[in-house]
C-alpha cells in the first residue's frame, strides 16, 4: 500500500499482550514506513542499566545523547541484543523494564529519545503510552484490545510456556502490567480509536488498520472535491426543486 509519508505517523497503544508490536510491525512493513517499539527500550535500558539491584541513572542519561547521535546503529542494537535472549532471560527483563517504566525520568529520556528520532513522517510507533505521550500528534492513533485471557493464551504461546508455574507467573505478570498500565490507556482511549483484537488473526486486525489508514489518506487528499461535489448536490436538488414549483405555478 502507498500513502505518502508527509505529516503521517501512527502510533499504537494497548495492554500487554493486546499485539501491539506484532500489529504495528506488519503494517510498518505494509507501508514502508519505519517501526519503533518504545517496550525494546525499556527492555534494553533495564538490561543494560540496571544491575545488582542499582538503576545507573547517569548511565542511562549518557546513553540517551549516544542514541540520539546514532539512532539507526542503536535501532538495530537494541534489536539484536534482545532477540539473544532466552525465554527465561525475556521475563527477567520484562519485569526489570517494568520496574524502570515506573521512574518518571526514565520515562521521559525515552520519549525524549523515540520523538528526535520520529522527527520525521512515517514511523509506525507502539507502547502504551504512544498515544498520549510520545506520538500525541500522529495523524492515526489506535489502542488495540484482547480479553485477558486471550492475552495470557498468546503470552504463554509466544514464550513456549507449558508448565503450570510458568503460566501462572505469565498470569500475574500481565494482571501487574494492567494495573500500572490502567491510567494511561483510560487517557489513550479518549484520543485514539479502539480495536478490539481478541476474535481476529493478526492478518485481520492489520486489514482494519490499514482500511482506516486509506479513508483518511482519502479524506486528506479528496476533501476539497468531496465539499464541493456535496455542494453541486445540493445546488442541483435546489435548482430542480424551484424549477417544479415555477413550473407548478
Ligand atoms: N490478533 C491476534 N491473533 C492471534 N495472535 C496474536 C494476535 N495479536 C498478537 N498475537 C500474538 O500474541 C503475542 C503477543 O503479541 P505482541 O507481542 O504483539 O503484544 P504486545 O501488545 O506488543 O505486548 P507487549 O506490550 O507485552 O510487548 C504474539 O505472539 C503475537 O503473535
Ligand atoms: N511506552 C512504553 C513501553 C513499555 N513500557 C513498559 C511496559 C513493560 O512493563 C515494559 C516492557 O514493555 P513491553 O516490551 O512488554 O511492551 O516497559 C512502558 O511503560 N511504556
Amino acid at each position: 500500500m502507498c500513502i505518502k509519508k508527509k505529516g503521517f505517523n501512527i502510533a499504537i497503544d494497548g495492554l500487554s499482550g493486546a499485539g501491539k508490536s506484532s500489529i504495528g510491525y506488519q503494517v510498518a512493513k505494509r507501508l514502508n514506513f519505519t517501526f519503533i517499539d518504545s517496550g525494546l527500550f525499556y527492555r534494553y535500558i533495564a538490561d543494560r542499566f540496571y544491575l545488582d539491584d542499582t538503576i545507573q541513572l547517569n548511565e542511562i542519561r549518557l546513553f540517551k545523547n549516544e542514541m540520539i547521535g546514532s539512532p539507526s546503529y542503536y535501532l538495530q542494537e537494541i534489536e539484536f541484543h534482545l532477540q539473544e535472549k532466552t525465554s527465561q532471560e525475556k521475563l527477567q527483563i520484562g519485569q526489570k523494564a517494568s520496574e524502570i517504566s515506573k521512574i518518571p525520568e526514565i520515562r521521559n529520556i525515552i520519549n525524549e529519545i523515540i520523538q528526535t528520532i520520529v522527527k520525521n513522517d512515517g514511523y509506525v510507533v507502539v507502547g502504551r503510552d504512544a498515544t498520549t505521550k510520545i506520538l500525541p500528534n500522529a495523524k492515526v492513533k489506535l489502542v488495540l484490545e484482547a480479553d485477558f485471557e486471550t492475552r495470557v493464551y498468546r503470552r504463554t504461546k509466544q514464550l513456549n510456556i507449558e508448565e503450570f508455574g510458568a503460566i501462572g507467573k505469565v498470569f500475574s505478570d500481565l494482571l501487574k502490567h494492567d494495573v500500572d498500565a490502567f491510567d494511561l490507556i483510560l487517557e489513550a482511549k479518549k484520543v485514539a480509536t479502539i480495536i478490539n483484537t481478541s476474535d481476529l488473526s493478526i492478518e485481520q486486525v492489520v486489514a482494519r488498520i490499514l482500511l482506516r489508514i486509506s479513508w483518511i489518506e482519502f479524506g486528506d487528499n479528496n476533501m476539497l472535491h468531496i465539499i464541493i461535489f456535496i455542494l453541486f448536490v445540493f445546488v442541483y436538488t435546489l435548482r430542480v426543486h424551484f424549477s417544479e414549483k415555477i413550473e407548478s405555478n
